[in-house]
């Protein structure tokens, strides 16, 4: 028999901004209620943002959510969904210091809360510097239903409140995330989710941010799994979704246990919610998109929420006519919209003629703004004051072209985005000061082969949908070059892009070391000169701008490596 009609509302808020996140809460509920829902479930921290970082260890941030949580409470019964039950994420603190928290709201007040227990500490985590672990049950009976509220890790955790609940007595867990996006992770997820809910043998509610956050991006994609690993409602990813699922009472509920070694319990029991006039909700179950769909949505919503979220209205970018400036000015159309992108095409005395007609070619596809800014004669200035030579006169064509383009951020307020991409990042083929300027870079995460997968992608999809695809067939087919000096190409100093991957991916996003990537087959010579320049170039990304984390493993707080460092991996090169 229907119970409750649940509504989780997968919402993008803003780090620190409690206003505004409040009133979405309110304009989300109204419409969940508007379309019958009685229990409405917001992500993890919903209330303050994901993730706050050092603002958990401020006391004035953290009594100034607890008081917004009040507020909220008043706001929602004044907006007339008093009678709705609201679970929203939120930072608290006592005297064992801050909570990630989740509150349940009823009449205008908090009826139960719950902090959350597993408290994640790896890659891009520090919970365990923020915040004291939760050991209180918050279990919410209602219409026959006892639902028990988590939050993310703690479905990651074999032990922890899961199984507590369990024990104690819940028909369905309500678990409020903030699950950033990485390649492959939303059917991780959906296992996860799927085990936990046959382990209790009760259904979950996973409810995701959406949404970008600096380097991190949320891609929603909540869902609904049942006791017996059936899908029962899917969310789309990197878009604000309300998803709808009726729920029924149980027809054999497990026992209540009175007590659970290590916990106490919280159980409130509020009056029956209306259940009347209800047609079942018909089960919405988005599509999963495939690698490179996923990855594009990810970029473009980094993006944009950067840029919208710190009050840029534009952006700059030098287009050179190869494929990672192609690719970045084409996120930055589908995230802004073509008028918000300036592109600036600088040719120097080594640019080849293409460099210039293919960026103009994808101007004109895609109706960016575009100008040309020679930049010969302001090299020849700084080569003959100074007499430079060889990288030095090199790098300085990079540097002129990092320093019109921050010259057009402070005239025109643009924000300038660097184009590098994680194998460049990778080996520290960018030069500093020069085309590594700016200050967001979307797909300094995205492997050059996976560069080339999206440019291909993208057309494709436009193609198909009778649009002009956006990036010129020469931007993806021209052997990859700095043109830094006459005839260079990027394979003079590196392996092709395949096999540096291959390496890199080992290195750096698994943790291999140099004798176990050698007995993969890979030519010990090769390794060894990848690592020692992954390893050289780590001040280098020290100071790159941030962008948008898609793999398992992005350089930055994701993976943290000294930059004085003796220690050589490589040095096994005399033993293989
Ligand atoms: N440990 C350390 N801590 C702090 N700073 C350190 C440092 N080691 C060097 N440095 C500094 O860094 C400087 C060297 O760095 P940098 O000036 O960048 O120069 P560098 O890395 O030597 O050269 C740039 C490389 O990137 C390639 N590139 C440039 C531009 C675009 C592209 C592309 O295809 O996208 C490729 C270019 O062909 C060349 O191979 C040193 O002169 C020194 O000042
Ligand atoms: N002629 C140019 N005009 C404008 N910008 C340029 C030019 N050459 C290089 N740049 C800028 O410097 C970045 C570094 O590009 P470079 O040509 O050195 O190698 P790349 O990493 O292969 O990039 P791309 O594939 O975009 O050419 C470019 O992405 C672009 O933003
Ligand atoms: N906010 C969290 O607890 C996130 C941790 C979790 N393992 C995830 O990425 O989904």
């Amino acid at each position: 028999m229907q119970a409750l009609r649940l509504a989780l509302a997968q919402i993008n808020s803003v780090v620190g901004d409690l206003a505004a996140n409040s009133a979405a809460i309110v304009e989300w509920t109204v419409r969940a209620a508007h379309d019958g829902a009685n229990v409405v479930v917001f992500p993890e921290m919903a209330l303050t943002g994901y993730p706050v970082e050092d603002l958990a260890l401020r006391p004035s941030f953290a009594a100034a959510s607890v008081r917004a949580l009040t507020e909220l409470a008043t706001a929602l019964d004044k907006a007339g969904c008093g009678d709705r039950i609201v679970v929203v994420g939120y930072l608290d603190r006592d005297a064992e210091g801050s909570r990630n928290s989740a509150a349940v709201i009823v009449d205008g007040r908090v009826t139960t809360r719950y902090d959350k227990h597993s408290l994640p500490t790896y890659r891009v985590f520090d919970e365990a510097r923020y915040f004291a672990p939760g050991s209180c049950l918050s279990i919410v009976a209602v219409n026959g239903v006892r639902l028990g509220v988590v939050v993310c890790e703690d479905i990651w955790q074999p032990g922890g409140s899961v199984p507590a609940y369990a024990t104690a007595g819940v028909d369905m867990l309500l678990c409020l995330n903030a699950s950033p996006f990485e390649q492959g992770k939303d059917e991780v997820r959906r296992s996860i989710a799927r085990r936990r809910a046959t382990e209790i043998g009760a259904p979950i509610a996973y409810v995701n941010v959406v949404g970008g956050q600096d380097e991190l991006v949320f891609d929603g994609a909540s869902f609904v799994v049942g006791p017996d690993g059936s899908t029962w409602g899917r969310s789309p990813q990197f878009v604000e979704h309300l998803l709808i699922v009726d729920v029924d009472a149980p027809a054999a509920p497990h026992p209540d246990a009175a007590e659970v070694p290590g916990w106490t319990i919280d159980r409130v029991t509020l009056p029956d919610a209306a259940v009347t006039g209800w047609q079942r909700a018909e089960p919405y179950l988005a599509e999963i998109a495939s690698t490179e769909e996923q990855v594009w949505g990810a970029l473009v919503t980094g993006l944009r929420d950067y840029v919208h979220k710190n009050g840029f209205r534009s952006v700059a970018l030098g287009l050179s006519g190869g494929i990672d400036s192609a690719v970045v000015a084409a996120i930055a159309v589908d995230a802004l919209g073509s008028d918000a992108v300036h592109a600036v095409s600088m040719p120097s005395t080594y640019s080849s003629d293409h460099s210039r007609t293919d960026a103009e070619e994808f101007a004109s596809r895609t109706g960016i703004h575009f100008r040309v800014e020679p930049i010969a004669d302001m090299v020849a200035c700084y080569v003959d004051q100074l007499h430079l030579t060889g990288l030095a006169e090199e790098n300085i064509q990079a540097r002129c072209r990092g320093m019109v383009l921050m010259a057009l951020s402070n005239t025109s307020g643009h924000l300038v985005l660097a184009t590098g991409n994680k194998s460049e990042l990778a080996v520290g083929y960018s030069t500093i000061y020069g085309d590594a300027v700016g200050g967001f870079a979307p797909i300094k995460d995205v492997p050059k082969s996976l560069v080339w997968d999206l440019a291909r992608w993208r057309n494709k999809s436009a193609a198909d949908r009778g649009d002009i695809p956006p990036i010129p067939e020469s931007s993806i087919d021209k052997p990859p070059s700095a043109e830094l000096r006459p005839g260079q190409l990027d394979t003079d100093s590196l392996p092709d892009y395949d096999e540096l991957d291959a390496i890199l991916f080992r290195y750096v996003d698994h943790d291999q070391g140099f004798v176990d990537i050698v007995a993969a087959g890979f030519d010990a010579a090769v390794v060894a000169d990848i690592l020692r320049k992954v390893d050289a170039s780590e001040y280098k990304r020290r100071q790159y701008p941030i962008g948008t984390k898609v793999t398992s493993r992005a350089f930055g707080r994701d993976r943290r490596m000294p930059i004085t460092n003796g220690w050589r991996d490589y040095a096994a090169l005399d033993e293989v």
